[in-house]
């Protein structure tokens, strides 16, 4: 299966349902790139000697990796962790995220600022571009285990929206302008 994207609907219903509109329509992996977010499919099952992601890992340097198996009795602080992923923010840094079981919503915002939610679920791995506005929430299922990835010693420091004077954020509209051409709106 690939992996499933959906441009949300308006509603203020619970994060945790999908909302999309009726009938759901799926976008495209191309679309996603545009915005520079990266996608590949794996084989969860085996990720401790997947030569995939080994080279996924060498070719960009993602050297450093850890787990977040996101469920109350692994995690400190479980409730407030989950309220700030929701929070829309920006990194310095790519979020590199590589699901191995469970699954949950990762929503960007796209180059008109609407939410795109991306549905990942094991085997999907996702890089969010340095400069991206987005949030993360559980489905219904409750649960998901996660591989971070990171290039050196990471830091996950969240720079919550507003953020357009930053300059990672002037960055990463800048590389969108120059995909897009100046159609795109300022934020
Ligand atoms: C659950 S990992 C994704 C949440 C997020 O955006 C972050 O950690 O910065
Ligand atoms: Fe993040």
């Amino acid at each position: 299966m690939a992996l499933e994207a959906w441009l949300m609907d308006d509603s203020n219903e619970d994060q945790r349902l999908p909302l999309h509109p009726n009938p759901k329509e799926l976008l495209t992996i191309d679309y996603l790139a545009e915005l520079g977010v990266l996608y590949w499919k794996l084989n969860p099952d085996n990720y401790e000697h997947d030569s995939e992601l080994g080279k996924i890992r060498d070719e960009r340097g993602y050297d450093y990796m850890d787990m977040l198996d996101l469920c109350p009795e692994k995690v400190s602080n479980y409730e407030e962790k989950l309220k700030n992923f929701f929070t829309e923010h920006i990194h310095k840094d790519e979020e590199i995220r590589y699901c191995l079981a469970g699954s949950g919503y990762f929503d960007v915002r796209d180059k008109d600022d609407r939410w795109i939610r991306i549905w990942m679920k094991p085997g999907d791995l996702i890089v969010l571009p340095a400069g991206i506005y987005h949030r993360f929430t559980l489905d219904t299922g409750n649960y998901i285990k996660l591989m971070r990835l990171f290039v050196g010693e990471p830091v996950w420091t969240p720079y919550n929206r507003p953020q357009e004077e930053h300059p990672v954020r002037k960055e990463y509209i800048k590389s969108l302008t120059h995909k897009f051409g100046e159609s795109i709106q300022a934020h």
